[in-house]
């Protein structure tokens, strides 16, 4: 069985870590809905409305005498799509209006496989949509002082709109001191303390919001969630998901909790949720019988698995039994589909949203 216990990552390195993990379908006991959670639309291509309904007398059901699947699913990679074709007409818009071309620098050093793969991912995106990219590979022995002078670079580059420093760096890189080189005029990842600590305070607003928390909540609103007065659990505490996505959810008016590897009974906690946002990088942690009945489920975890039939030798699961959450949820997103693609699109819009505010455009 997978493991229950997990770690709080405080760089990316823990969601994408290549560990391999067997876990078995158990039996889950789940409890009966005990109100509904509905789900509207406000985007026609989207689904209309969802809601569960149970009867309150019968408490308890196992999984394996459950209803078949029948959360909806997010599609973040259709969203994603949706969300280009607009950055795209703005982009046009923008050069029309007066010549500018927004820009994003991305710096990658070292030679992580997922790392380059997300960065050339990054670029292909910015050609869909029309933005210049610049790019810096430098070696993993590469020194702090080479990638603070880019930075300091692409600081004072007018052409430059957004500056992102691909995560996880080299251990004797310092990331604070790389992430806080970046202006935060640029900062499309929105991980400059300033940001983040705009994005705490009430009645301030960041420049910028990190991408995958962004994409999170951007998924909760284009599939017409409401969030306000709702019970929402965030599962991990990084500093790049779990903690941001509690700050925009409480941002939202929800109530929320942060579940952590120092947390006690986090099934139970977890259970209590209207909306879970689980960012551990832990396969399958989440298991059916954390889920309260017509919850909605936004998995941020990119976890591979051992899988032979795979060409990869891998495939891509969550942080959540998704075969589990599929009969129990109202709505789940997948892995992958699901916030991945919405973290490239948010780095475009943030990205735009710069240039703009570089020229006072609106
Ligand atoms: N500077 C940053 N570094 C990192 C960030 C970040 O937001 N800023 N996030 C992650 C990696 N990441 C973007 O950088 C990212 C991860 C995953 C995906 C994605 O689309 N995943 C696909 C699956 C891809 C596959 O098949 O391998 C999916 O979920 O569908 C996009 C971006 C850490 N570093």
């Amino acid at each position: 069985m997978v493991s229950m216990i997990f770690n709080d990552p405080s760089s990316a390195a823990a969601f994408h870590r290549l560990s391999f993990t067997r876990f078995s379908n158990g039996l889950v006991s789940l409890r009966r809905f005990v109100g509904p959670l509905h789900v509207f639309s406000n985007t026609p291509t989207l689904p209309r409305a969802l809601s569960l309904h149970a009867p309150r007398s019968s408490r308890f059901i196992t999984a394996s005498m459950a209803a078949e699947p029948s959360a909806k699913v997010i599609d973040g990679k259709s969203v994603a799509k949706q969300i280009r074709e607009e950055i795209s007409a703005e982009v046009t818009k923008l050069k029309e209006a007066i010549g500018v071309v927004p820009g994003l620098a991305v710096i990658l050093v070292g030679d992580r496989k997922d790392s380059a793969t997300y960065v050339r991912n990054k670029k292909k995106a910015c050609e869909s949509v029309g933005i210049n990219s610049f790019e810096v590979n430098l070696p993993d022995d590469a020194s702090e002082q080479e990638v603070l002078k880019y930075i300091s670079d692409f600081n004072g580059d007018p052409s430059v709109h957004g500056i992102l420093v691909q995560l996880p760096l080299p251990s004797h890189m310092n990331e604070q001191n790389i992430l806080n080189a970046v202006t935060i005029e640029k900062d499309v990842d929105g991980f400059h303390p300033l940001n983040i600590g705009h994005l705490a305070m009430r009645g301030s607003e960041p420049l910028f919001v990190p991408c995958t928390p962004k994409g999170c909540i951007e998924l909760l609103h284009r599939y017409g969630v409401d969030i306000k007065g709702k019970r929402a659990v965030v599962i991990g505490r990084s500093n790049i998901v779990g903690m941001p996505a509690a700050l925009l959810l409480q941002r939202e008016d929800a109530t929320v909790t942060i579940v952590h590897s120092r947390t006690k009974n986090p099934e139970e906690i977890t259970r209590q949720a209207d909306i879970i946002i689980s960012a551990v990088g832990q396969p399958n942690m989440v298991r059916g019988s954390w889920i309260k009945p017509g919850a909605v489920i936004i998995d941020v975890g990119i976890n591979p698995v051992e899988d032979a039939t795979s060409p990869r030798g891998y495939r891509l699961v969550g942080d959540v039994c998704y075969d589990e959450a599929c009969k129990i949820a109202a709505a789940v997103t997948p892995v992958p589909g699901g916030v991945g693609p919405m973290t490239i699109a948010m780095l475009l819009s943030n990205t735009v949203s710069s240039a703009k505010r570089a020229y006072n455009f609106n």
